[in-house]
C-alpha cells in the first residue's frame, strides 16, 4: 500500500467502481465518485493524483467534468484517464485533444489497467518533483525569485482581502565582492549557505517566506506584520548574522561578515501594486548601504552596528534550525 498516492474513479456503474476499487485499493488510496458534480469536489478537496474518469456520466458527462476540472487552477495539473466503453478511434482521439493523458476502453484488462495507472503516477511523481526544484535555489536550498514572484503575488491578494499588513526586506551581504576575491568563490558559497540558514533561523512565524533574489541578495516577505515589527525583525538577524563572526577581510565596516537591509511596510489596498513596496524596501537597501551599511533602514527608523540599541531591545539569540 502507497498511501501517499490517492486515485479518484469516477463511473455511474456500482460494478465498476467496485472492480477498480478491488484492483487498485491495495497499492493506493482509492476514491470513488458515482456521478461528475461530486467527482469536482473530491477533486477539489483530496486534491488525487489521479482521476480515471468515466466518459458517460448522467446529467455532466465526462467531457464536461474535465473541461471544469481543467479551468480551475486548483485542479488543473491532475491527470485524468478516460475509461470507457466508447472505443472507436474517434472516440479515443477526441477524449485526448480534450486533454485526458490516456484512454482505457471497456471491458477492462486488469494488468492494462494496473500498468498505465502506475505509468500516469510515476509520470506525476516526476512532474512535481521537477515543479518544486525550479523553485528552489540550488546553492542555498530556499526558494527562488521565480518562487518569490509567486508567493509575493497570493500574500499580496490577501492582504488586500484581508485589510491586514504585509512587509518586505531586502536583504544584502556587504561589501561580497571583497570576500569572493580575498576568500574565493567557494568560500563565497559557503557564506551565501550561512547567511541563507540564519536568515531562515531567524524567522519566528510559519507565514514568514524568504527567497534568494538573486546573486547576494535575498528577499522577507512578512504577512500580517508592520513595518515596525519588521524592522524590528531584521534588525534581530542583522545582529544575529554579526553574531556568527565569519571573518572578512576586505569589509570597509566590519571584521566580520555583515548585511544591509531595506524594510516597507505597508497594508494593500486594491489600486495598489505590489511591485512599488519591493521598489521601496529596494530603495530604502540603497539607503542603507550609502549610510555605510551593517544596518537595518526602515520607515523612520534606521540601525547601524553602533546606534542599533537606540531602537531595538536586545533580543536574545535563537538559532532553533542551526
Ligand atoms: N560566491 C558567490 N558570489 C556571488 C554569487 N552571486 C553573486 N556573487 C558575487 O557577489 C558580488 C556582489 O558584489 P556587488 O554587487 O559589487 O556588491 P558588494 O561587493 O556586496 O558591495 P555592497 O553591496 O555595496 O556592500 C559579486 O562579486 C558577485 O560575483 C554566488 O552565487 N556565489
Amino acid at each position: 500500500m502507497n498511501p501517499t498516492q490517492t486515485i479518484l474513479v469516477v463511473d455511474d456503474a456500482e460494478i465498476n467502481l467496485h472492480l477498480l476499487q478491488g484492483l487498485l485499493q491495495p497499492d493506493y488510496r482509492v476514491l470513488t465518485a458515482d456521478n461528475g458534480a461530486d467527482a469536482l469536489q473530491l477533486a477539489l478537496e483530496q486534491q488525487p493524483d489521479l482521476v480515471l474518469l468515466d466518459v458517460i456520466l448522467p446529467g455532466m458527462d465526462g467531457y464536461a467534468v474535465l473541461q471544469r476540472l481543467q479551468a480551475d487552477p486548483r485542479t488543473k495539473h491532475i491527470p485524468v484517464i478516460f475509461v470507457t466503453a466508447l472505443s472507436s478511434a474517434e472516440d479515443e482521439a477526441r477524449g485526448l485533444e480534450f486533454g485526458a493523458v490516456d484512454y482505457i476502453t471497456k471491458p477492462l484488462n486488469p494488468i492494462i489497467v494496473k500498468a498505465r495507472v502506475a505509468t500516469h503516477l510515476k509520470l506525476e511523481r516526476q512532474r512535481r518533483m521537477l515543479e518544486a526544484l525550479a523553485n528552489i535555489d540550488g546553492l542555498t536550498e530556499l526558494p527562488n525569485r521565480r518562487q518569490l514572484d509567486k508567493v509575493f503575488v497570493t500574500e499580496w491578494d490577501h492582504a488586500v482581502r484581508s485589510g491586514s499588513d504585509l512587509s518586505v526586506a531586502v536583504i544584502d551581504v556587504d561589501c561580497f565582492k571583497q570576500y569572493n576575491d580575498l576568500c574565493g568563490h567557494a568560500r563565497g558559497d559557503w557564506v551565501l549557505r550561512q547567511v541563507a540558514r540564519t536568515i531562515s533561523a531567524s524567522l519566528l512565524r510559519s507565514t514568514d517566506f524568504a527567497a534568494r533574489y538573486g546573486g547576494e541578495e535575498f528577499v522577507v516577505l512578512l504577512p500580517a506584520t508592520p513595518a515596525d515589527g519588521a524592522w524590528l525583525l531584521m534588525d534581530t538577524l542583522r545582529r544575529n548574522i554579526e553574531r556568527l563572526a565569519i571573518p572578512h577581510p576586505g569589509s570597509d565596516v566590519s571584521d566580520f561578515v555583515t548585511l544591509s537591509v531595506g524594510v516597507a511596510g505597508s497594508r494593500p489596498l486594491p489600486q495598489q501594486q505590489s511591485a512599488l513596496l519591493l521598489q521601496k524596501a529596494d530603495q530604502r537597501l540603497y539607503h542603507a548601504k550609502r549610510s555605510g551599511r551593517n544596518c537595518v533602514v526602515g520607515d523612520g527608523l534606521h540601525s547601524s552596528f553602533n546606534s542599533s540599541a537606540v531602537f531595538s531591545p536586545d533580543l536574545p539569540l535563537d538559532f532553533p534550525g542551526l
